[in-house]
């Protein structure tokens, strides 16, 4: 591949994830690097790729009345009007005739004269006429769904759950830009340390909102420094690592983490251990099992063990002291991050995965010893896969409780203004600018 512009890359980014059905973090991480673009063009590709997928609806919306309904566009020239008025609607830096001329140039080499002209002819009535506006929709789901470019089915299950006002912050919160997140490696050193570490290498960062290990990025790219190969943090969100927190990790505990790729809390609760016990780490695909180990190896633990083991099998032997299900999910706690994902899943996915949650809760629950503690969490704001899965799992387990201190192990700001209820804590991506999770703990008594 030669070197493309910015909005080349993107649109080849866009189509592959359309087509493909390629994941949008990976496919974008790949054209990062093939193309090594500044940071300055790397920021501005990420803004349009993700800005693009994640106002989809939006756009459809905004391009309607300049598009003939019977005409089926070709999916690059869907996209490169996706893009193109992306950019003259949500950015402000670029002006409209730059954005245009450039769409006609890529149309002109990757289409016949005719899409050249027909892209043309479509943005600049759009640049004249201006977008439709959506206070034009009565109904007032339907004009939230379209405003902040959620499916419909979606966004009401969340009103159902949340209530209007709460699912439509939510919705809105979901096409922010993700803050970028790190763990410090408490083995190894100190947040201070890795503040000046990476200053030194040109990346500029401030401490977390919620825990003394985490930091937050503020200029830079911190995964192509030495201090990341050094293993001195890994990448994380805040709320992900909560999450350990929430297991109370002692020295020399055996530990299980049953759903562990790529390794983001396996490794987490082994700093923790900070050299004593054992994390045993299973997932099912033996591909993603390898990144466990690459992890522990560059951060420089020895008391993590990978293991590609379907986590509905756990034997019942032997009995582990903490067991963390950080289950398989929608993911819909993280939109941010994966935009696309909104429009990938369909209603009846969290059922499917909220029986498998189910089974694996059933199974690994059954390894854990006696006066052991258990957290189960996801990255979904669903209350299917959160509350109900553990409600149910109580109801048929009376040898486990909620544990009554999870709550301690809590940061103040959570244990004051966290949504907890008596079956665990959800975070919503608009309470304290983190992932959307659900965590809870559990006991066993017998
Ligand atoms: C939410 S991700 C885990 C993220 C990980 N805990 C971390 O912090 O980096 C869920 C993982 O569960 C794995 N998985 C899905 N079904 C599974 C099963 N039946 N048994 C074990 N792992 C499973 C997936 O491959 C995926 O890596």
């Amino acid at each position: 591949m030669g070197k493309l512009t910015v909005r080349e890359a993107a649109l080849d980014v866009l189509l592959k994830v359309a087509q493909d059905e390629a994941f949008s973090h990976l496919s974008l991480n790949d054209m990062l690097k093939k193309q090594r673009l500044s940071g300055r063009d790397s920021r501005l590709l990420t803004e349009i790729v993700y800005g693009t997928m994640a106002r989809r609806m939006t756009l459809d919306y905004y391009l309607a009345p300049f598009l003939k309904k019977s005409k089926k566009l070709e999916e690059w020239v869907r996209l490169l009007l996706h893009l193109s008025v992306y950019q003259m609607v949500y950015l402000d830096r670029v002006p409209d005739r730059a954005i245009i001329h450039e769409a006609v140039t890529i149309a002109g080499k990757r289409g016949h004269k005719g899409i050249r002209g027909f892209v043309n002819g479509v943005l600049r009535s759009v640049q004249r006429q201006g977008v439709p506006s959506v206070q034009t929709i009565a109904d007032p789901l339907e004009k939230a769904a379209i405003e902040t470019s959620h499916p419909k089915w979606l966004l009401a299950r969340w009103v159902a759950q949340y209530g209007f006002d709460t699912a439509v912050n939510m919705a809105e919160a979901n096409n922010k830009p993700p803050r970028v997140t790190v763990r410090v490696n408490v083995c190894k050193t100190n947040a201070d340390e890795v503040i000046a570490s990476l200053a030194s290498e040109g990346v500029t960062a401030v401490h977390g909102r919620l825990l003394p290990e985490a930091l937050e990025m503020t200029s830079g790219q911190p995964f192509s420094t030495q201090s990341y190969q050094k293993g001195l943090f890994t990448a994380q969100d805040e709320s992900a690592m909560l999450v350990t927190h929430l297991l109370d990790i002692g020295p020399n505990m055996r530990v299980l983490d049953t759903c562990a790729a790529p390794g983001g809390k396996t490794t987490h609760i082994a700093e923790q251990l900070n050299g004593t016990g054992t994390v045993d780490a299973y997932d099912l695909h033996p591909h993603k099992v390898k990144l466990i180990a690459e992890q522990a190896a560059r951060l420089g633990l020895t008391n993590v063990y990978p293991v590609a083991q379907d986590a509905r099998e756990v034997k019942s032997e032997p009995l582990y002291d903490r067991i963390l299900i950080d289950a398989p999910c929608t993911g819909f706690g993280v939109i941010r991050r994966k935009p696309d994902i909104r429009f990938r899943k369909q209603e009846a996915d969290v059922k499917a995965i909220a029986t498998v949650q189910q089974e694996i809760l059933r199974a690994a629950a059954l390894a854990l010893a006696p006066g052991g503690k258990l957290v189960y969490s996801t990255c979904t704001i669903e209350q299917e896969e959160n509350e109900a899965v553990v409600a149910k799992f109580l109801s048929d387990h009376p040898g486990f409780k909620v544990d009554e201190t999870m709550k301690e192990r809590l940061p103040a700001v959570l244990q004051e203004k966290g949504r907890c209820t008596p079956l665990g804590l959800t975070i919503l991506p608009q309470d304290f600018g983190t992932d959307g999770f659900f965590m809870t703990c559990l006991t066993r008594s017998i």
